[in-house]
């Protein structure tokens, strides 16, 4: 029972204090939530309620709530003796920074936070009003799915959850942080969203959950076995960000949101730096071995680069042959692309491609200058590989970069080798500069493997083999693998001492600020999937 159930008839006559006191009760009761026990059981789970978690995204106090006295109007199933306000879940906008930013949170103590009719249109609502001010959406995700008392209206308010966000996709940032168990339609709609985010123990996304699975498959599997947070960020890839506790993952949103921009027709917000554009790092000519099969590790090389050594990974721990990351350079945000040579030699498999080409796909929509690092070996050979369609998601990265209008920066530092030399944004698909470290080492292949394919038969026939060979290797090196063969025929736009890196892509950055590059009149293109 509520205040309205017990004590209001509507349109009673009273005076504007009696009924600004009343509101103030309403309010009050709307605040407070189901009850103490469920605030409590909530807590005991080492999970914030709703409403705290919306206090840690938001600046303080500036949170505005929309439609805080909603509740539903189903019947059935006992549902008409309980209506809560808010329907289970909390919307509204405030600011972060300063920026303004829209929000809704599912509230497990009502109904475990599952998605009725009303609870939908409530969402529906914050989308529109986020799409229409262009502005962020958070959604802080604790609910159990569709609200199985309100059938097909629980699932119709999912489908138009599903339709605005692919309809806000590359207009405004959408993220998603995962806070409780969100099966079926709750783990679908961040899938629609540009990032994941979720914590150790407490949150979990599956399709249908561990008993489902065990009738269907057989198979026996936990919560967290099955789509818990190390899962999502380490095997499937679905989730973005982990992290042990709600209190720093909510920090994290705050701090990805600062290097976004609000929507699509916007720069991401520019800092001064106090890091020396043109300061000179004498330490990369030991950070990158000269010997090309002797690995590193590339993280050191982007903190040694950008302003403050600071950047933020996206999807750390998958598909950790290849690295994504958002950082500044002199105060502007940039996105960076760079092979991982200490884990599978920096090869371009298919996770890493998938990887890469989401991420180049979200800076180009958010007009985040892409840099990109190369070291890499070439695509990773093997049947697993083929059968599992490398040919077609390594496509999806080079659409990705071939697509992308943003300023467009490579820097090759030692080898780079065939496709993925190609794909990894070489000058000959739109890069706008190409620079390579006197290192840097541009062929079809390896030295070994050349000689082996076109000089096979002079080192069959040869009465040495192995000195012809050796003889081959060095002959195809000198012909064509020295540092400036590519720069000789303007395929690198220069060759740069590697100490200078960052003062030259401070640079280039600053002159590319006013690109502007328009693609061809379409609907939208295909893209390989
Ligand atoms: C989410 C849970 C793991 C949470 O388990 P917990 O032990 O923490 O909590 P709990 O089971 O006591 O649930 C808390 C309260 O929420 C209610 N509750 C839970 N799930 C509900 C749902 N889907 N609809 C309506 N109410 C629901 C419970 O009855 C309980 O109410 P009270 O407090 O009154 O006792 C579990 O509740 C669960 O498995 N729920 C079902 C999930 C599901 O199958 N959803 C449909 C997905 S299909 C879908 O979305 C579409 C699709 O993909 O096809």
């Amino acid at each position: 029972m509520t205040v309205l159930d017990e004590a209001v008839s509507p349109g009673e006559p009273t005076d504007a204090r009696g009924r600004v006191a009343e509101l103030h009760e309403i309010r009050a009761q709307a605040l407070a939530g189901p009850s103490e026990k469920a605030t409590e059981a909530q807590h005991a789970k080492g999970k914030l309620t709703a409403r705290e978690r919306i206090e840690l995204l938001l600046d303080p106090g500036t949170f505005q709530e929309v439609e805080q006295l909603r509740r539903h109007r189903a019947t059935g199933f006992g549902l008409e003796a309980k209506k809560p306000y808010s329907d289970g879940v909390i919307t509204g906008w405030g600011t972060v920074e300063g920026r303004t930013v829209f929000v809704y949170a599912h509230d497990f103590r009502i109904f475990g936070g599952a998605l009725g009719e009303a609870h939908a249109t409530k969402i529906h609502k914050i989308m529109d009003m986020a799409i229409a001010a262009g502005a962020p959406l958070v959604s802080l995700n604790d609910g159990a799915g569709a609200r199985i008392q309100e059938g097909v209206s629980a699932l119709a308010g999912y489908g138009g959850i599903f339709q605005r966000n692919t309809k806000a996709s590359g207009v405004i940032p959408q993220i998603s942080v995962m806070l409780g168990p969100c099966a079926g339609g709750a783990a679908y709609s961040p899938a629609l969203t540009d990032f994941v985010f979720m914590v150790r123990e407490t949150s979990q996304m599956f399709i249908t959950g561990p008993d489902v699975v065990k009738a269907v498959t057989g198979e026996e599997i936990t919560q967290n076995g099955l789509g818990g947070a190390d899962v999502h960020a380490e095997t499937s890839g679905v989730c973005h960000f982990a992290y042990d506790d709600e209190e720093t993952c909510i920090a994290e949103v705050r701090y990805l949101l600062s290097l976004l921009p609000q929507n699509n027709r916007e720069n991401p917000p520019r800092v001064d730096s106090t890091d020396a554009a043109d300061r000179r790092s004498d330490v990369l000519l030991d950070l990158v071995p000269a010997d090309g099969n002797r690995p590193y590790d590339m993280a050191k090389v982007i903190e040694e680069i950008v302003d403050d050594g600071e950047f933020l990974e996206v999807h750390e721990r998958w598909a950790r042959n290849i690295i994504c990351a958002l950082a500044r350079l002199d105060g502007q945000v940039v996105g960076i692309v760079a092979n991982q040579p200490q884990s599978l030699a920096g090869v371009l498999d298919i996770e890493a491609s998938e990887k890469a080409a989401r991420f180049v796909q979200m800076c180009d929509a958010f007009n985040i200058p892409i840099v990109t690092f190369l070291d890499v070996p070439g695509f990773l050979p093997g049947v697993d590989q083929e059968h599992g369609g490398i040919i077609r998601h390594g496509a999806k990265l080079l659409y990705a970069y071939c697509n992308a209008t943003v300023p467009r920066i490579s820097l090759i530092l030692r080898k780079a080798y065939g496709g993925a030399y190609i794909v990894m944004d070489s000058q000959s698909i739109g890069a706008d500069l190409t620079y390579a470290w006197p290192t840097n080492e541009i062929a079809v292949m390896g030295a070994e493997g050349a000689a082996n394919v076109i000089f096979r038969r002079q080192i069959a026939e040869a009465e040495d083999p192995d000195a012809m060979r050796a003889r081959m290797v060095k002959e195809y090196k000198s012909e064509l693998m020295h540092p400036y063969y590519a720069a000789e025929r303007g395929l690198v736009d220069d060759v740069i001492d590697p100490t200078e890196t960052r003062e030259v892509l401070v640079r280039s950055l600053a002159m590319l600020q006013t690109k502007h590059a328009d693609l061809p009149s379409r609907k939208h293109g295909n893209p390989p999937q």
